[in-house]
């Protein structure tokens, strides 16, 4: 639609700037040739009418984008939190603001020569890629296709509105971009299903050539020519058709002869999946010994405040305390980090990095910045019974939509002769404490894959379990990582407690006389 406008606009912006070029010429000396002016003057007039309706018509289809952008935005409006922590409604937007902006300025810019005006600094395509990745995430470990997805249902809940065939497309196109064919391939085909001649915004053709790219790349190559010859036979000279028919139908050959190439290895991290969905089940034995109980007798602070524990593993020790810090002081710290909070990073203080196995922001809070910090650090040493002269700062964490962090270990593994964590100093970590300051409405769940162990962030429980053996060694068997967000926005505290000081603390938390 854009591109149409344009189309008119150019020449005429071109037309104009000659007829003003033409008039220098002498013109004064001669009857006749004053008469060629009366001539100028009319067509000028009648170009300057067709520049009028030209900006009218600019004018117009601006004015109809403004509207359906803002009708698009009071629904992002009604509902802040949840339209942008909906992974479709979170793609749109960044898409939104990314691609449909970017075309509106360019227009903009064009001829009238006003510009944009914003303060904020826009997204950039990283995001919408960013936003793609994680939409693939969240279908791969949730299980959710495509078509579900643009009905506007996530597993059990209706969320949203229905997707358009453009907005299918957006998605299976920036999926396609970056290499998610498999996901990409049901967005496309939900695109096609939902085409009519009335879809805005993409042509039958460009989701055939789309559908045709990602079969290819999957070695799909029958149907991927199949879609080609079609695109050929409503438009015998798209160029892109043209020049993929032929290195499809060598692939189709090569593929009869030689079969195709073993897929690349994927990841693979046991019950991970199952444990973020839910799904999995421990064995009844090992869940037979597991209690909910009152823990009141470790520390003088239990013996007066005793706290709601549940006992998720006894080897490795894995326990939720739950309603451990309350509503107030969960605002607060949230109030003190959100200025902080950056992108979280990877690796050890020698090289830390952004990652993909890592997406979330965190900042890190200091005893001495309030009291509510404070407090918190004083509360995890009563129930841990652990020295927190030891203990890091809070590092506060937040996920977005599709935000995860993949298995991973707590601990350092040092090279030979190098100390764990020098920057602390303290040893290795010994303990984990996690609070969470959030619900999240689906997903985020923390897991172990290695012993089938997952717990679902509940607002004001704290997870807490010990990262090395009583003699030191790392306990490997508590491999952990955070499940994607699938719907919400997920915050938690981490506390890292390490080995220094805790010589003679390390209780033996299920038998505090042993
Ligand atoms: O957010 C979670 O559930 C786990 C976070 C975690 O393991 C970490 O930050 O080290
Ligand atoms: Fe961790």
């Amino acid at each position: 639609m854009v591109d149409s406008v344009v189309k008119k606009l150019l020449p005429l912006a071109i037309g104009w700037w000659l007829c003003f070029h033409h008039v220098t010429a002498e013109y004064y000396s001669s009857v006749e040739q004053m008469r060629q002016l009366l001539k100028l003057e009319d067509s000028l007039i009648a170009s300057l009418g067709h520049y009028i309706k030209l900006h009218e018509q600019k004018i117009e289809f601006l004015t109809r984008q403004r509207d359906l952008l803002a009708k698009e935005l009071k629904e992002g409006q009604k509902h802040e939190i949840a339209y942008v922590s909906n992974p479709v409604s979170a793609f749109l937007l960044a898409n939104r603001l990314v691609t449909e902006w970017e075309r509106l300025r360019v227009f903009m810019d064009l001829d009238v020569g006003a510009k944009l005006q914003n303060n904020t600094a826009m997204p950039t395509s990283e995001d919408v890629l960013g936003v793609a990745e994680a939409m693939a995430r969240l279908q791969d470990i949730y299980q959710l296709d495509a078509r579900q997805m643009a009905s506007g249902k996530l597993l059990d809940r209706k969320l949203g509105r229905q997707l358009k065939t453009a907005e299918c497309y957006e998605i299976g196109n920036k999926l396609s971009s970056t290499g998610n064919h498999r996901y990409a391939l049901g967005w496309l085909r939900e695109s096609l299903r939902l085409w009519t001649t009335e879809s805005p915004g993409v042509s039958k053709v460009e989701v055939m050539n789309g559908l045709s790219y990602v079969l290819a790349q999957l070695g799909e190559y029958e149907e991927a020519l199949d879609f080609t010859n079609k695109v050929l036979k409503l438009q015998p000279d798209n160029q892109l058709a043209l020049k993929s028919k032929e290195p499809i139908a060598k692939w189709i050959e090569y593929k009869k002869q030689h079969g195709l190439p073993p897929p690349p290895p994927q990841a693979n991290y046991g019950h991970y999946p199952s444990l973020c969905r839910g799904d999995y089940q421990r064995p009844a034995k090992e869940m037979a010994h597991l209690r909910c109980r009152y823990e009141h007798s470790r520390t003088p602070f239990l013996r007066i405040a005793p706290l709601k524990l549940e006992e998720m593993s006894h080897d490795p020790f894995i326990v939720v305390y739950h309603e451990v810090i309350s509503t107030k002081e969960i605002d607060t710290i949230l109030q003190i980090s959100k200025p902080l909070l950056h992108r979280s990073m990877v690796g050890d203080s020698q090289k830390k990095e952004v990652s993909k196995t890592r997406t979330s922001n965190n900042g890190w809070l200091d005893d001495g910045m309030h009291a509510v910090v404070r407090r918190i650090s004083m509360r995890t040493g009563d129930m841990t019974d652990l020295a927190m002269s030891a203990a890091e700062q809070l590092q506060v964490g937040n996920y977005g939509v599709g935000g995860h962090y993949l298995p991973h270990h707590d601990y350092a593994v040092p090279e030979e002769g190098k100390q764990a964590y020098p920057d602390v100093g303290k040893g290795n970590r010994i303990a984990t404490v996690m609070y969470y300051l959030s619900d999240v409405d689906i997903g985020g769940a923390t897991v172990f894959p290695e012993i089938g162990v997952g717990v679902f962030p509940r607002k004001g429980s704290a997870i807490f379990w010990y990262n090395l053996h009583a003699n030191g060694t790392t306990d490997r068997r508590t491999l952990h990582g955070a499940c994607p967000v699938l719907v919400g926005s997920k915050w938690v505290a981490n506390k890292w407690i390490h080995e220094h000081g805790q010589e003679f603390r390390r209780p033996c938390p299920l038998n505090p006389e042993g």
